[in-house]
Parts: structure tokens; C-alpha cells; sequence
């Protein structure tokens, strides 16, 4: 039988890319989790961990699959996550500005008392900015809700000449391999068998 698909994010990126794979979700709820860093754990270990934390807390049934992520901005072994505030955004473009950083995307698939998990690493490059480049974007606001305090599908994009690894799983959810573990848990994704 083909299973229900569960989203388990409130993050309107995660909907959309997964409608960029062809799905809509019977369902949607948003894991609510502690997302504190514990003392010296590091970003990639700390973004895994996020991921199977919020697929373990949303209730499903055993026919239901469910699909949760997390995003984790990595600065060397700093972790920069959501701001509170545009002053901590400040902060984090200040640090980001002019070097490379990576940005980890861990997606964890659950399907009753299985769970496929994936990470996915991407490094990004990040111009010098300007503090009116800085001051602008704040003043956009899309800053808020977003690891790192940026969003590169949007004005953002203008200060990063470059990236290796995956686009959408900076978004927030890495389509390809999105796929694979869907299709792993019986979820029909394009191209795939019943
Ligand atoms: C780096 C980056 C992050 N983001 C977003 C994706 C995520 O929504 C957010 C990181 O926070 P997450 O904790 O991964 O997700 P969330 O709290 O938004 O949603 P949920 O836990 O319910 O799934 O940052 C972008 O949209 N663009 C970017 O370039």
C-alpha cells in the first residue's frame, strides 16, 4: 500500500522543495524539539542529531512515512544558528563575510520503527561585504527563521560568487538525496516502481 507522506517542518523552504520533487505531503506537523547545542558538540554531529531528535518526536502511524531535516550553519567548529535578534545576524554576516563556510543539511526518514538517514555538506563562499551591504540586508528581513542568519535562494545570493555541494540542501532540504530516501522508505518519487 502506498504510504501517507508526513512532513515534519514548519520551514515553508522544506514544502516547496519538496513539491520541486513532485510531492505534497498528507500531513504537516512540526516537530518542537530542544535545539541547543550540548557543550563542545560539533556542527556536523550536532546537525544529525537535530534531525533524528525532530523525526523521533512527530507521532505517526505505521504507514505513515514521515520526513523531518535540519540545517546547520558551520564556521570552522562554531555552530551559527537561527538569530535571535538582528544584532546576532549582524554578527553572523560579520563573521561570514569574505571566507568559506559550510552549511550541513542532515535529512532523516522514518517509516514505523525504521530510520534512513543523510547528511549533506556544502561549502559556501561568501564575498567581502560592505557594512551597507550588511545594513541593507538586515534591513530585509529575510534574515529572520534562517540558519546563519541568511538565505542564499534570496537577496543573499548576491554575495556568494560560489558554491560545492548541494543548492537545496543550503535551502534547507537536498532534493537528490531527498529522493533516494523517500523512495528507500516506499514513498513513489518521479521515475520510481510501485
Ligand atoms: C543557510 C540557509 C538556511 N535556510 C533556512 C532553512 C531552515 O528553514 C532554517 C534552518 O533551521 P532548521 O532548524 O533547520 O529548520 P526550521 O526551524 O526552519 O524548521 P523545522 O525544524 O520545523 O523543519 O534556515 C534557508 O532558507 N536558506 C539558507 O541559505
Amino acid at each position: 500500500m502506498r504510504p501517507r507522506l508526513i512532513l515534519g517542518s514548519a520551514s515553508p523552504r522544506r514544502k516547496e522543495l519538496l513539491a520541486q520533487l513532485g510531492l505534497v505531503p498528507d500531513d504537516i506537523r512540526a516537530p518542537d524539539i530542544d535545539e541547543d547545542p550540548r557543550p563542545g558538540e560539533l556542527p556536523r554531529p550536532y546537525c544529525a542529531r537535530m534531525a533524528r531528535e525532530k523525526v523521533a518526536a512527530v507521532p505517526a502511524t505505521a504507514d505513515e512515512v514521515v520526513l523531518c531535516a535540519d540545517t546547520t550553519v558551520a564556521l570552522g567548529r562554531r555552530i551559527l544558528g537561527k538569530p535571535a535578534d538582528a544584532g546576532e545576524a549582524a554578527a553572523f554576516l560579520l563573521k561570514l563575510s569574505g571566507r568559506r563556510h559550510r552549511v550541513i543539511t542532515a535529512v532523516a526518514v522514518k517509516r514505523g520503527d525504521r530510520i534512513w538517514e543523510r547528511e549533506v555538506e556544502t561549502t559556501v563562499k561568501v564575498k567581502a561585504l560592505s557594512d551597507v551591504e550588511v545594513n541593507a540586508y538586515l534591513a530585509s528581513d529575510e534574515w529572520r527563521g534562517k540558519a546563519g542568519g541568511y538565505g542564499i535562494q534570496g537577496a543573499f545570493g548576491a554575495f556568494i560568487p560560489w558554491i560545492q555541494g548541494s543548492f537545496t540542501g543550503v535551502v534547507g532540504l537536498p532534493v537528490a538525496e531527498t529522493a533516494q530516501l523517500l523512495q528507500a522508505a516506499g514513498v513513489i518519487v518521479y521515475g520510481g516502481a510501485e
